[in-house]
């Protein structure tokens, strides 16, 4: 297979630390409007709002990310005052939710990268407009894993696709663009490092994450509406996956790993895994379960956090 032309990036980041978009069109306009967030640097003073933001929570699900937001008020020792709740600021939209809780965004991506490349996009354009400084983003999500103890943490050191290439294929203008999905080698050690400290009786590892188009045929599950190959083929594509080093299959990461290198943002993937795809495709763990899964890449986001505030 032949390396991909990379484009140029990771020129983003200002000496001080504020995030420089580099495209030129932003700077011309007068207006700049978060459509899928309802939110405009004209109609909101996002400075006053955001500006100071430290790191951004990416989720798939609306729900999880509020129940994310109402673990952080404690923890980060918030005050909300009497008679008020939190708020989903991007409310005026029906597409994702949005809630800060101090200096944390907790943002639902959706599903899959296309609902998440559109957030993405939104959010860097929000913390460039309020002048944020020395933003991390996480992504705490939710995977199949690969020779894992379901319910397993995975810290992703490396986003692939489907053909197991380190790099987001993007169509632009006609033509395909290719770019690095690398993530941050150091923040991988310090948050497996903060996960030793906490001694869960639950395994976190680095590993690589497969990020797919499809939660069926693309993840190799036999158990979707179509399929066209056995379930000899299926193991032996997912064997090849583990020998590669994946350990976990989710719908995101790569997008997510691709855009935080372009903007020069420092970013995270951790996934708890639902099941162990080399045993079986149905999810049948209780719900409720799941959702005390679920909260597992929080736990250890939220220690990182802080550590970060020096909050005990
Ligand atoms: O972060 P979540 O749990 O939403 O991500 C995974 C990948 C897909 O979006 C979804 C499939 O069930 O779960
Ligand atoms: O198997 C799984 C479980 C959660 N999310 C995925 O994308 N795949």
């Amino acid at each position: 297979m032949s390396e991909p032309k990379l484009p140029t990036v990771n020129k983003n980041v200002s000496k001080d630390g504020r995030l420089d978009i580099q495209n030129p069109h932003l700077t011309d306009m007068d207006e700049d409007v978060l459509y899928h967030i309802a939110l405009s640097n004209k109609t909101h003073d996002l400075k006053d709002m955001f500006g100071d933001v430290k790191f951004v929570c990416f989720g798939g699900s609306p729900n999880r990310m509020r129940a994310f937001a109402e673990y952080l008020v404690p923890e980060l020792k918030i005050k909300i005052p009497a008679g008020q709740t939190l708020c989903n600021i991007a409310h005026g939209s029906d597409r994702y939710v949005l809630y800060k809780v101090g200096p944390v965004i907790s943002v639902s991506h959706g599903m899959g990268i296309p609902s998440l490349s559109i957030i993405f996009h939104e959010i860097v354009k929000l913390v460039h407009h309020a002048g944020c400084r020395d933003v991390v983003f996480f992504r705490l999500g939710t995977s199949g894993g690969l020779g894992l103890e379901p319910g397993s943490v995975v810290i992703t050191d490396e986003a692939v696709d489907g053909l197991l290439r380190p790099y987001m294929d993007l169509v632009i203008l006609g033509k395909v663009v290719q770019h690095s999905s690398q993530l941050d080698p150091g923040l991988q050690q310090e948050l497996l490092s903060l996960a030793n400290l906490q001694k869960d009786n639950y395994q976190t590892l680095v590993g690589k994450t497969m990020c797919t188009l499809d939660f069926y045929e693309g993840q190799a599950r036999l158990d979707g509406a179509f399929c066209d190959y056995t379930q000899k083929d299926k193991m032996a594509f997912l064997n090849q996956a583990y020998n590669h080093g994946i350990r976990n299959i989710e719908m995101e990461s790569l997008c997510f790993a691709a855009y935080c290198h372009r903007a020069g943002i420092r970013g995270a993937v951790i996934c708890v895994t639902l099941l162990d795809r080399l045993k079986g495709d149905q999810i049948t763990t209780p719900h409720s379960v799941m959702e005390q899964w679920q909260t597992r890449p929080q736990k250890l986001v939220v220690a990182y956090i802080k550590q970060k505030l020096g909050i005990q």
